[in-house]
């Protein structure tokens, strides 16, 4: 496998991403045979020996999913790397990921997180990653109306697949867009409210609530995995509805 960096990647840290060509490929291979390692070399240029996870303590599996194009890679990478893949849109091929740790409440978090590929052909393969995940983001495009409306089929397909005890946030991603909005915000928090689900919009491009999303999940899976006796109850519904930026301009079309 020949792994060709971006022409604009310069090494080192902070996000180096061409405007126009996204390159996506996929590490596979058995438990320990250094895929993680090999992705952290391309990605800053050093070996980190030792586990990564028996290091930070504690870690997560979370995975993205919805439709094709609403934005998982982006969202992904915001998050990650502070960064915007503008341009030629790619679909994912199968399923990539990125670790990432967060701090929450003083104590380090791992997150694996898992970006799957949106379209139908690649579902089988997807299936497969759904019960090793203890939290699904399941995101929406705010400006289309079918991948709002295949919503419901993701959460049958989720509790098909996925762990019965899986933390599940929905998203409505692409807020920036407001002149294209079809998807009014009012019909996203129903649809959570239905389902008994965390909601907000965001935005991939302005980073809009991309870092919450993340920060929330994270806490309610540290919460739920060894409570400390002191430690007050925690509700991501309420942390979430708190915490979320709503978008300036509401204009529906
Ligand atoms: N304006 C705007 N564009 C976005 C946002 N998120 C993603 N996009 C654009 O939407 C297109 C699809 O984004 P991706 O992140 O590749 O979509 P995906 O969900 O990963 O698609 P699959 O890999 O096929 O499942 C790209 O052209 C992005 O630049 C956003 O928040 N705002």
């Amino acid at each position: 496998m020949d792994l060709q960096r971006p022409d604009s990647y310069q090494g080192g840290a902070g996000p180096h991403f061409s405007d126009h060509v996204l390159h996506k490929t996929i590490l596979v291979g058995d438990s320990g045979v250094g895929k993680t390692s090999l992705l952290v070399q391309f990605d800053q240029g050093k070996f980190i020996p030792g586990s990564f996870s028996a290091t930070v303590g504690i870690g997560f599996t979370v995975m993205l999913l919805g439709d094709s194009g609403v934005g998982k890679t982006c969202f992904l990478i915001q998050f990650k790397d502070g960064a915007f893949l503008s341009g030629t849109f790619i679909a994912t091929v199968g399923i990539d990921f990125r670790n990432k740790v967060v701090t929450v409440d003083g104590a380090r978090v791992k997150l694996q997180i898992w970006d799957t590929a949106g379209q139908e052909r690649f579902r089988s393969v997807t299936h497969a990653y759904y019960r090793d995940a203890q939290a699904l983001l399941l995101l929406y495009d705010i400006t289309n109306k079918s991948s709002f409306d295949n919503i419901r089929a993701w959460l049958t397909e989720i509790h098909e697949y996925a762990q019965r005890d899986v933390v599940i946030m929905l998203l409505g991603n692409k807020a920036d867009v407001s002149s294209e909005r079809v998807i009014r915000s009012e019909d996203g928090e129903t649809l959570a409210r239905e389902y008994g689900v965390p909601f907000m919009e965001t935005s991939a491009k302005t980073g809009m609530n991309v870092e919450l999303a993340f920060l929330a999940i994270a806490k309610e899976l540290k919460y739920r995995a060894g409570r400390q006796p002191d430690e007050p109850s925690f509700q991501i519904r309420d942390y979430v509805e708190s915490q979320k930026k709503r978008p300036s301009c509401c204009s529906f079309v």
